[in-house]
């Protein structure tokens, strides 16, 4: 009778309690180090939660973007690609400091795929978005290869139909799409992801018509058409850049959209409504963004020894 509940029981299932008995105090020894990191380095907030999203779309929840090419290996590791070139070391740096404290107080039981949702929820809430639980349970992967990555990741000039293909692919609606894009609530971006626009949209030799002029003109002088400073980034935000809210979406209301995918979230007749919704709506887009991301944080989770391991250094497999 009793085995009743167990096949019932979905294996691939997260909980909130995961680790009550074996790290029950893991959400606070996690958020110790989100919150002194983002005291003294506040990049690591946008940095983690993209890490997040870019760990979860290749491979799934499993850590295998914090794993480092075994020095001489001619197979680079994920976070070693092209497309994860960008992705900003001060976010490694935090989950390797949470990962330390968790392994001196809970050694050998909490996976690097956990401490890294736990860590990018921290920081959605210590940038002012919204607190939710985060079920646990992922085990790390196995395998991390830079082939893997471009396939799985968006490109800043997607198409609708392309980035909604991609989501799908993963279990995400066309909702989830415009909901996880208002992460982009905060952060920046390199000039390589959006001088186009500026002066050669889709090769009209003319700026992208859905540019409001004034961001326009002073994004070309942060970004000149060449030769400009490779390190120079812009914000996702312009009236909002540190602050999770959802200025984002009335800034695509008002052609203030940084990369084309995010304009295009108000520009497609399909996810301009949602977007006008969320515009209007903080606690609607906080509630949308934390069921999403709790679905997110489940693409691909592997659970047990045959699928995956439990990492002492995230960056290295047992
Ligand atoms: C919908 C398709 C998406 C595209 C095309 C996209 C593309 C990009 C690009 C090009 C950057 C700038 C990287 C750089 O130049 O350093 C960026 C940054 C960022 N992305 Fe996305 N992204 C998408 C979805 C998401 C999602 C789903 C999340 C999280 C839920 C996310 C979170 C972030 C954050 C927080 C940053 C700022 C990083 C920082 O400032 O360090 N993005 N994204
Ligand atoms: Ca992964
Ligand atoms: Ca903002």
């Amino acid at each position: 009778i009793a085995t009743t509940t167990n096949t019932t029981r979905r294996p691939r299932q997260l909980s909130v309690d995961y680790y009550a008995k074996s790290c029950p105090q893991l959400d606070e020894l996690v958020a110790s180090v989100t919150a002194q990191q983002f005291k003294e380095v506040p990049v690591s907030g946008p940095a983690t939660i993209r890490l997040f999203f870019h760990d979860c779309f290749v491979e799934g929840c499993d850590g295998s973007i914090l794993i480092s090419t075994r020095p001489g290996s001619e197979e680079l590791a994920e976070k070693d690609a092209q497309d994860n070139k960008d992705l900003a070391e001060e976010a490694f740096d935090t989950i390797k400091k949470a990962k330390a404290l968790v392994e001196s107080k809970c050694p050998g039981v909490v996976s690097c795929a956990d401490i890294l949702a736990i860590a990018a929820r921290d920081f959605v809430h210590l940038t002012g978005g919204p607190y939710y639980q985060v079920k646990k349970g992922r085990w790390d992967g196995r395998i991390s290869m830079a082939s893997m990555v471009h396939s799985n990741l968006p490109r800043a000039n997607s198409s609708i139909d392309e980035l909604l293909k991609l989501f799908n692919s993963k279990g995400l609606t066309l909702n989830d799409l415009v909901v996880l894009s208002g992460a982009h609530t905060i952060g920046f971006a390199h000039c390589g992801h959006f001088v186009s626009r500026l002066y050669d949209y889709k090769g009209t030799k003319l700026p992208d018509p859905a540019i409001d002029p004034r961001l326009l003109k002073a994004l070309k002088m942060s970004c000149p058409h060449y030769g400009g400073n490779a390190d120079v980034v812009a914000p996702f935000d312009v009236i909002t850049p540190f602050s999770f809210d959802n200025t984002y979406y009335g800034n695509l209301e008002a052609n203030l959209g940084l990369l084309a995918t995010d304009q295009a979230l108000f520009l497609d007749p399909r996810t301009k409504p949602l977007v006008q919704a969320l515009a209007k709506d903080k606690q609607k887009f906080f509630q949308a963004f934390s069921v999403a991301m709790e679905k997110m944080g489940s693409i691909g989770v592997k659970r047990g020894s045959k699928h995956g391991e439990k990492r002492k250094d995230c960056s290295i497999h047992p």
